[in-house]
């Protein structure tokens, strides 16, 4: 256990005496394996150097440009509680810090302390709170605009949102056909995934399937890797990592860490949180930034000038024991002052508000700024276009978390592709890959077949005797084949559900717009679905022997089905859970059921209800299917001598106008899912 901190209520002078020691350090080379970048703020000279800017770059993937983040007074709330109740509770105070083009810099410090929200803001991704309007986050000295931020910042989440289908190779291309120029030739494409496939060593796995939770596929540490390689398929000068080596052996995190060195080694500015790495992990990364309960502790090199700092400033400060890393000790120490009440929790970040450390690092950003400022103005005088997008791009460091979400969150419209290049490429992908699956392709095929060999076997050629007793059967037989087909799309929700984190990622991602991703589900079950309806269709219809229009039975079946495919797909976008998605779809079908027409005529339906009937796709779906079968001269007297179309309130419908309903159906719901993808939110961050 560490010692009870008690020269952390030292006062400042204290601190800033023993500091001047450790500060010295800045100057100094990285103690940290490997040898670049020479100095803490060498990359500053090349932001301003290499004369692109973040707000005059052209389209991403442009390699070379490199981008400093710095952070100043960066100060966030977020609001708890309800009613009176309601109050703001810091999660972020006062940071400052930066990382350099070419720099590792570790996010370290104890559970919610604020890494993920700090790494959240920078890529613009946090949904809810207020930044104070004192806050900068600045790439190359701007506030950067979605479309800056899109294109410069890659964030690579700490789950892996990776699809199980597809190979490492496969995963990468297809990103990159999503997310570079539909223009820009494959061979370039293939040779970029080449080049990361080599950065992130994934080498001997990019044959093999991803695989997922049920699923035999890639290692945790590949899976991560090839996170990384998707979030840098655009080639952002900046990424952010949340935890990757999370979950992961010694050996795997130790690979993931390595991968993001080499990355920073080509010009990137690299900021990942991170939580109890081996030591020699630890030491990859150059700098490391330690929060506690939002509060900086230490921003500073990584390695003996951080264990010189806390030597120096807290003598009464346990020792470090033999075999632990730096890292531990220090999440050790936060975590435990956290523990002793609050003057021992803020006693670490006020020492370093107090400190010259802290007074160099300031000076430090405001020098790379004033450097990105040169930069940025000759960039401007270069681009008038430049300068007018400049002009409009919103301040991020006066404006609310929500402004920041808004940037791009759902207003995340703009993507590298046109729509139908992105539905060309998730079908080519996606659907290529999963026709060729068993486990997705078998049960599509076969559930359709066993209410199809049911009814075929149980109403065997009963269509021969057209009697009132084989009437009412043949009534239960289409109102059993529209049930098959609404129910049949329930299997699809789960998959819908399960997606939606890759979904979710993949749009904030800016791969494709929601309608995209909409028309290629639809599509992708209907092409099956359109297939399999078709001796479906012709085995009821002329085994059971039933009369009137095989084509008319057929549309009804599969516009049913596709209608069903659609309010699957509206429920799975709209369930905030497996579990609520589950029950809301057959209990809204089962509804429908109960005013489909079959089970109650129209007119004996109670008129509070009738507005239900009215609006329930299974009654067109059945009452185009009766008046195709009885229609005309079939229409026989069955139920207490009155003709079975008259019995059930069909005898003026016209079969074909039923259909047209069903198609309006198909086109409202779509319309409402697209809405829902495009609009409901289901990650609160
Ligand atoms: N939108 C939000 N609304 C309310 N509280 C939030 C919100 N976002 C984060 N928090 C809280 O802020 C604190 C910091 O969260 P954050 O995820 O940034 O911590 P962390 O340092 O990444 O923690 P860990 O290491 O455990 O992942 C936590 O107590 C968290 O519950």
């Amino acid at each position: 256990m560490p010692l009870a901190i008690k020269a952390s209520k030292a006062d400042s002078s204290l601190a800033g005496k023993s500091s001047s020691k450790a500060d010295a350090s800045l100057d100094v080379e990285s103690g940290s394996a490997g040898s670049e970048p020479p100095s803490p703020w060498a990359g500053a000279a090349a932001c301003a150097g290499n004369g692109k800017s973040a707000g005059s770059s052209a389209g991403g993937g442009e390699q070379g440009r490199t981008v400093a983040v710095t952070l100043q007074h960066v100060t966030f709330d977020v609001s708890e509680g309800r009613g009176r109740k309601r109050h703001w509770r810091r999660l972020l105070d006062d940071v400052a810090a930066a990382a350099l083009p070419g720099q590792l810099v570790a996010v370290l410090g104890p559970s919610g302390s604020g890494k993920s929200t700090l790494l959240d803001l920078l890529a613009g991704r946090k949904t809810s709170g207020r930044l104070d309007p004192g806050s900068a986050i600045l790439l190359n000295g701007q506030p950067p605009d979605a479309a800056t931020l899109r294109r410069d910042v890659g964030y690579v989440e700490q789950k892996e949102t990776l699809l199980p289908l597809l190979t490492p190779r496969e995963m990468l291309l297809y990103t990159a056909e999503l997310k570079h120029p539909k223009d820009s030739p494959l061979d370039a494409k293939r040779r970029l995934v080449d080049e990361l496939i080599e950065q992130l060593s994934l080498e001997d796995c990019q044959h093999t399937r991803i695989g997922g939770a049920l699923s035999r596929g890639i290692s945790g540490g590949e899976a991560k890797r090839c996170n990384v390689g998707v979030s840098m398929i655009a080639r952002p000068a900046v990424l952010l990592t949340d935890e990757p080596t999370s979950g992961l052996d010694s050996f795997s995190a130790h690979s993931v860490v390595s991968a993001l060195r080499t990355l920073a080694a080509s010009g990137i500015s690299l900021l990942s949180t991170i939580h109890s790495p081996p030591p020699d992990t630890f030491s990859l990364f150059h700098r490391c930034l330690v929060l506690q309960k939002g509060r900086v502790v230490y921003f500073g090199d990584n390695g003996p000038a951080a264990e010189q700092y806390f030597a120096s400033h807290f003598p009464d400060l346990r020792c470090r024991r033999p075999t632990e890393g730096i890292a531990d000790f220090i999440l050790d120490v936060t975590s435990s002052a956290n523990k002793q009440g609050a003057a021992e929790a803020a006693a670490f970040a006020d020492a370093y508000a107090a400190s010259d450390l802290r007074a160099q690092n300031e000076a430090a950003i405001e020098a790379a700024l004033a450097a990105a400022a040169v930069a940025e103005q000759a960039a401007r005088a270069a681009s008038r276009r430049g300068s007018r997008r400049h002009g409009r791009a919103a301040s991020l460091a006066s404006t609310s978390a929500r402004r920041v979400q808004k940037l791009v969150g759902l207003d995340k419209q703009g993507t590298a592709t046109p729509w139908w290049w992105g539905l060309y490429v998730l079908f080519r992908y996606r659907s290529g890959r999963a026709y060729t699956q068993k486990d997705w392709l078998l049960p599509r095929i076969i559930s359709p077949f066993i209410p199809v060999f049911l009814l075929v076997t149980v109403y065997w050629s009963v269509g021969d005797d057209l009697d009132a007793v084989h009437a009412t059967s043949i009534a239960a037989v289409l109102f059993m084949a529209t049930t098959s087909a609404a129910y049949g799309s329930m299997g699809l929700v789960p998959n819908l559900v399960a997606e939606r984190a890759i979904y979710l990622r993949e749009r904030a991602d800016g791969l494709y717009l929601p309608v995209t991703y909409l028309l290629y589900k639809v599509s992708e079950e209907l092409l099956v679905a359109s297939c399999v309806s078709i001796p479906a269709s012709l085995l009821v219809f002329y085994l059971v022997r039933l009369q009137g229009s095989w084509a008319l039975y057929w549309l009804v079946f599969l516009v049913t089905t596709s209608v069903s495919t659609v309010l699957a797909l509206l429920v799975g976008s709209l369930s905030s859970s497996m579990d609520v998605a589950g029950a809301a779809l057959p209990a809204y079908t089962t509804a429908l059921l109960y005013f489909s027409g079959f089970l109650i005529p129209f007119s004996k339906i109670p008129p509070w209800w009738r507005w239900m009937a009215v609006i329930d796709y299974l009654r067109y779906s059945w009452g185009a299917l009766m008046a195709n079968q009885f229609a005309g001269d079939r229409n026989i007297v069955a139920f207490g001598g009155e003709p079975i179309l008259n019995y059930y309130d069909l005898d003026t419908v016209n079969p074909w106008h039923w259909l047209g309903w069903e198609v309006i159906f198909f086109c409202a719901f779509t319309g409402l899912t697209w809405v829902a993808l495009a609009t409901v939110q289901h990650q609160r961050r």
